[in-house]
């Protein structure tokens, strides 16, 4: 059984498709990404899978079930973090941890015994009677995650965790949500930053006006769509130009930058090095970047 699965899955509001028949599935225990530039239809996409927003048509199955017809049980094995921050700012960290269980009738017991788990786990031991308000936009974060696992989730989503926090902040965010991955949590997410993408997902898809435009593993995804050796050349020139027509090397031209695509045997790498980078040349490993800009373009959207 796919943990989710997603049949010609189309969300409309009034004339605009957000989302525009995605087909899709996430398998037990994977880390699964949704990348896409602003606007993609990325979020209108999981707000489906949670039930917050109706699916205009297609299916969404989750945990097998219907989320049309089952949505109250599938919202039971669901945890969500939002990309707002939707804790209750008057209660302490412990209240709210103490307070969710209550949504979900953990007896108290159990509950205070889940709360210490994680405040642990988070780090946020020390913070346990400071007030929401008075938290960090890191701190706000991990108990955001802590509240949203507080009920074990089958499945956890999570929409942008880290926009907004400081590189220590969504180290440790990193570092809590990979061993949470090593427990065997199943974990859906949307993110902007793309070496989040590449160093947490297993797989991903990548959508833009509401359509699914790439979608698999993150290293295969370098290999087809850029490569696994880039070298970025200052000044190009025309002769580099005439090169990488004649020998039909993957390239993008950016006018006074040209940025190649090499294969892995090192060949045309060394070719390029001899003949082209006297100065200003930058070599490489391709990235997921270099895959979202090749698929989704180098404009403004806005
Ligand atoms: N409730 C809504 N009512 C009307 N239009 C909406 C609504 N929610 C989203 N949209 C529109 O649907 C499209 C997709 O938006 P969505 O928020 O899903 O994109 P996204 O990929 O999550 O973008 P971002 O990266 O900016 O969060 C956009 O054109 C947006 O303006």
């Amino acid at each position: 059984m796919h943990i989710i699965e997603a049949i010609g899955v189309v969300k409309r509001f009034g004339d605009l498709t957000a989302v525009d028949g995605v087909h899709f599935t996430v398998e037990k225990g994977e880390f699964f990404g949704f990348l896409g530039p602003n606007g993609a239809g990325k979020t209108s996409a999981i707000r489906m899978i949670y039930g917050f927003s109706p699916v205009t048509s297609g299916q969404m199955k989750v945990f097998g079930l219907d989320i049309v017809t089952d949505w109250r049980r599938i919202r039971s094995g669901l945890g969500i973090c939002q990309q707002e921050n939707t804790l209750d700012p008057d209660l302490t960290v412990e209240q709210n941890l103490l307070l969710y269980a209550r949504y979900f009738e953990m007896n108290k017991h159990k509950a205070r015994e889940r709360a210490e788990e994680l405040l642990q786990f988070f780090a946020l031991t020390n913070k346990r009677h400071a007030k929401v308000m008075e938290l960090s936009g890191g701190l706000a974060r991990r108990l955001q995650l802590a509240r949203a696992i507080m009920a074990e989730p089958a499945l956890l989503i999570l929409d942008e965790p880290t926009t907004g926090l400081d590189p220590q902040s969504r180290h440790q965010m990193w570092n809590r949500l990979t061993a949470l991955k090593k427990k065997g949590l199943t974990m859906l997410l949307t993110t902007h930053y793309m070496d989040e993408a590449e160093s947490l997902c297993d797989r991903l898809l990548i959508m833009d006006n509401g359509r699914i435009i790439a979608q698999g593993r993150p290293r295969d995804l370098i290999v087809e769509h850029a490569a696994e050796n880039v070298i970025e050349i200052e000044g190009a020139d025309e002769q580099l130009r005439t090169y990488v027509k004649d020998h039909d090397v993957k390239h993008d031209d950016l006018g006074e930058r040209m940025i190649v695509y090499a294969a892995s045997d090192g060949n045309l790498e060394n070719d390029i090095r001899d003949r082209f980078c006297m100065d200003a040349c930058q070599f490489r490993a391709g990235n997921l970047e270099d895959v979202f800009l090749r698929l989704t373009g180098r404009e403004l959207r806005e």
